[in-house]
């Protein structure tokens, strides 16, 4: 089932043209990772979503509603994260989790969520006094306290040190696996090869693909690169007669076979044919950020 639909939608500041004919949509229960380089249109796209900007064309659909129209009705069914910059500085997490929970129709209970985001032991701490990690799972508290159907989560683990983004992915994990569908905007590779079920990737402006991690890979023909050590001489043809296989290269007693698709399986199973074991093999495997660069002509981070 879709509960965002985003179609055609084009957003101007000025003569500017920040999103221009975005069209994606997300599935019940999924993690949608919107993903791209700084400037190309996402925050835009998720404010429109979030019902925070009106698009200048297009339509988009969250959950049945109309963004711009049905604001009130959206606010009680969609998750928002806050930015820091929202919070008055001196509220306590307790306090502020209690303070949001009353601006919904039916929350969720603040103190079990605190709880499950492992805040409770910082209940009666100013918010200012915490470390960004802590801060950043406030924020989800937040966008999570009113029970909402849909979470739009904008730059999730900028800023938190490598132990903490991976905590932070780990809880939006456990989020999803409660039934509830998330938005994950980011220009982090790996948060949305960890995370994210689908991502579009955005560049100046537009979507340019929309896949899963893997299939986004398989779409720009990434390369992987099989280095092993042969038991016994095999002849480069062996391999280059592979449709999966784009050359072959030998270093010293080395074979580095390069190729697309699924060249792993393909060279495993004729050198098991031939009778040759393969030692001390290594796989390179294209990722998500070779993908983004064959995509959008950028490095990725
Ligand atoms: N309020 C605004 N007024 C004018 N131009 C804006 C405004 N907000 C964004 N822009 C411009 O619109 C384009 C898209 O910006 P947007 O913030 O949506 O991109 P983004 O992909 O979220 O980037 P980032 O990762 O840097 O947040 C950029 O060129 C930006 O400079």
């Amino acid at each position: 089932m879709t509960v965002v639909e985003v179609a055609h939608l084009t957003k101007r500041y000025s003569e500017r043209v920040a999103v221009d004919d975005v069209s994606f949509s997300v599935e019940r229960g999924e993690i949608f990772g919107i993903l791209g380089p700084n400037g190309a249109g996402k925050t835009t796209t998720v404010e429109c979503v979030e019902g925070l900007r009106s698009p200048d064309g297009g339509t988009i659909s969250v959950l049945g509603l109309d963004p711009a129209r049905d604001t009130a009705e959206l606010r009680q069914r969609l998750g928002v994260q806050l930015q820091e910059s929202e919070l008055p500085d001196r509220i306590r997490v307790g306090e502020v989790l209690h303070l949001y929970a009353s601006f919904y129709r039916s929350p969720a209970d603040p103190d079990a969520l605190l709880d499950e985001l492992g805040l409770a032991e910082h209940r009666g701490r100013a918010y200012r006094k915490l470390s960004g990690g802590q801060k950043q799972r406030v924020a989800i508290a937040l966008a999570l306290v009113g029970n909402p159907e849909v979470a739009v989560l904008d730059e999730l683990s900028t800023g938190l040190d490598p132990q903490a983004r991976r905590d932070t992915w780990d809880l939006i994990e456990r989020v999803r696996d409660r039934g509830v569908t998330i938005v994950l905007v980011t220009h982090f590779m790996a948060e949305a090869e960890r995370l994210c079920d689908r991502i579009a990737v955005f560049d100046a402006g537009r979507v340019v693909a929309v896949d899963t991690p893997a299939g986004l890979v398989r779409q720009v023909g990434a390369e992987q690169r099989i280095r092993f050590r042969p038991s016994a001489p095999v002849d480069d043809a062996v391999f280059t007669a592979l449709p999966e296989v784009r050359r072959v290269e030998r270093h010293g007693g080395r074979l580095v076979v390069t190729g697309t698709g699924d060249v792993l399986r393909a060279v495993t199973v004729v050198l098991a044919r031939t009778g040759v074991v393969a030692d001390e093999l290594r796989v390179e495997q294209a990722d998500l950020d070779d993908a983004f660069v064959a995509l959008t002509g950028r490095k990725g981070r």
